[in-house]
């Protein structure tokens, strides 16, 4: 093979390798509604594994950008885009299938069923033995559904009807029931709202070991910012339905826009 070796020629230096895209990527993304401009232009990247916190005062915009994201709403403008694909047009459930999961405000339990049954009929939902739905509500719900709910702290209730737990462990469950469909980008819409102050801790330390052990990548809108600052990689701050700051919590909390954005509204 030939080599130039030129004196004074240097070759030119290789293009750098693109990295790969990352798991959520939004573009101008708008919502308005009558004159309303409720969710104004943003442009949001997070990576494969990030934490990023969605915070802002009360009617910021959050549930609405989360509706956007998710597919609940179509945007006015603007795209989302799913680890290099673009979702902007795809239902919800085509952006589960693509790896997007969601917890809502409100529990979505099955609470006359068990734990386990809840965890079993999730991995079924998944691994697409819903034939054989019915015959799975059975007390252990598998290998998997015992992965998952160990991984949320719950295995030791596998027995006992999820309308009879704690709203927290509610909360655990509803993770677990995400876990189970293996999902890629983990949407959590304020997953301690209602959830007693003893047990924001536990849900604080589950949430934590789900990030970390599950390496998913997780966006999640929460108003308890104690919780937030040791748990988030970056925080991303609404304000009046635009992006204010997307940085880490301590710059995002030292910011004086977004101490006058909260400030402002009374929160
Ligand atoms: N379907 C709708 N039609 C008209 N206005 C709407 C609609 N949905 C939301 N809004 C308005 O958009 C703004 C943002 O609401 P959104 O619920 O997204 O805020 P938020 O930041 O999630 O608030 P909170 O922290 O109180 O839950 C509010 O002024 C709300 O009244």
């Amino acid at each position: 093979m030939h080599t130039d070796t030129t004196p004074g020629i240097t070759p030119a230096p290789a293009a750098p390798e693109p990295g790969p895209p990352p798991v959520l990527a939004l573009a101008g993304l708008s919502w308005f509604v009558g004159g309303a401009v409720i969710v104004d232009a943003i442009d949001m990247a997070v990576a494969e594994g990030e934490f990023v916190a969605l915070i802002g005062p009360n009617g910021a915009g959050k549930t609405s950008l989360f509706n956007l994201v998710s597919g609940l709403t179509r945007p006015t403008a603007g795209t989302v885009s799913l680890a290099g694909t673009d979702v902007t047009r795809f239902a919800p459930y085509r952006r589960a299938r693509l790896g997007m999961g969601r917890t809502f405000q409100t529990s979505s339990v099955f609470a006359d069923l068990t734990v386990g049954a809840n965890a079993g009929l999730a991995v079924q939902a998944r691994t697409g033995e819903s034939r054989r739905f019915w015959r799975l509500a059975a007390p252990d719900g598998g290998a998997e559904a015992t992965r998952v709910l160990d991984l949320v702290r719950l295995s030791h209730r596998a027995d006992v009807l999820a309308g009879d737990l704690s709203h927290g462990d509610k909360r655990k469950l509803e993770l677990a029931l995400l876990l189970a469909r293996g999902p890629r980008l983990i949407l959590l819409d304020e997953p301690m709202a209602g959830v007693s102050a003893g047990e924001v801790g536990e849900l604080t330390t589950v949430i934590q070991d789900v990030h970390r052990e599950q390496g998913c990548t997780v966006l999640m809108v929460e108003h308890h910012m104690e919780v937030l600052l040791d748990m988030a990689d970056r925080l991303a701050v609404m304000h009046h339905g635009a992006l204010l700051a997307l940085t880490d919590p301590e710059s995002a909390m030292a910011d004086p826009d977004v101490q006058a954005a909260y400030l402002g509204d009374g929160a």
